[in-house]
């Protein structure tokens, strides 16, 4: 697993988008081969989507063949509700850029049969082979999509009853009133996510500086259901500094030495994808002197 710190929430966002846009032109999506993307809602992703949308805006990345699945949605809020997660994606991402709606993978929390769209849900993503990158946020108890303290780590996309600190943390969408606030929801499981080829999760604020430790400096537990991104082969976290506030300094400087080493190996030419690591001081690690002859695109974990 490897750890980006950036300065603060811009910074995390400029990486991400840059993170992704690199990896679908990379990948070079046809119609045939799209790209799988896994996407979640939340103040998280809000600055990285826009950082999409400036960088489809400026013509270098299209998503004509890229197909998306959301994480998760409401039981029981209408559609067009302006905090159903299916308002939010259109407003904040996809009525901005060239996505084809059939592309678009949402789960209704108003279906008759809510087990069966859970069902069809997991069946869409294998259709399509698979999900090639999910990105991911987290809740300040380290839930990641809907999976609340306690879930599965084997779990799948079903119905959800939320935990009472998401339900009084969500409020805030909300009017600020608790009763507005959706008491279940329909999610993709802690093993849905970690079946994508590569997970990239995004932890900013001191709020969520526990659950970073946790997740970090702990082992996989079903209470902190993010920490099961340990076991993934492809996993990675861009955090904020605010959010390191519970780690040893040790970790952080462990982490940041790593990202030190790995762009001396891959050379200045890549460095737009890392948005601009800042020379360490001492860094923990030595600097290779030799560069490889083969270019290097990484992350190696
Ligand atoms: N289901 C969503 C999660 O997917 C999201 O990660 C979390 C954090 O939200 P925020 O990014 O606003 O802190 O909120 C909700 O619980």
């Amino acid at each position: 697993m490897r750890l980006i710190v950036r300065e603060d929430y811009d910074e995390v966002s400029s990486y991400i988008a840059n993170y992704i846009k690199e990896r679908i032109n990379q990948f070079k999506p046809t119609s045939e081969r799209p790209f799988v993307l896994g996407l979640p809602t939340g103040s998280s992703p809000v600055g990285v989507y826009k950082r999409m949308v400036e960088i489809y805006k400026a013509g270098n990345l299209s998503f004509k063949h890229v197909v998306t699945f959301n994480m998760d949605e409401y039981v029981g809020l209408p559609r067009d509700h302006p905090e159903s997660y299916h308002s939010f994606m259109w407003k904040n991402l996809f009525m901005h850029v060239d996505i084809k709606p059939e592309n678009v993978h949402i789960l209704n929390g108003n279906a008759p049969d809510l087990d069966e769209e859970c069902k069809q849900f997991e069946a869409d993503i294998d259709s399509v082979g698979g999900i090639e990158l999910f990105l991911g946020g987290i809740g300040p108890d380290g839930h990641i999509a809907f999976n609340e303290p306690g879930s599965s780590l084997t779990s799948r996309t079903r119905v959800k009853t939320l935990a009472y600190e998401t339900i009084i943390a969500n409020a805030r969408f909300f009017d600020g009133d608790i009763s507005k606030v959706p008491k279940l929801a329909l999610t993709v499981g802690v093993a849905t996510v970690m079946d994508a080829r590569e997970v990239v999760v995004i932890i900013t604020g001191a709020h969520k500086a526990i659950a970073l430790a946790k997740c970090i400096e702990e082992g996989v537990n079903h209470m902190w259901t993010v920490s099961a991104i340990q076991l993934h082969p492809k996993g990675l976290i861009v955090c904020d500094e605010d959010s390191t506030l519970e780690l040893h300094v040790k970790t952080v400087k462990y982490f940041k030495s790593i990202e030190h080493v790995h762009h001396s190996l891959i050379g200045a030419e890549n460095l737009s994808l890392q948005g601009g690591v800042k020379q360490l001081k001492n860094p923990t690690s030595p600097t290779p002197t030799t560069r490889p002859k083969t270019p290097m695109n990484g992350p190696y974990e």
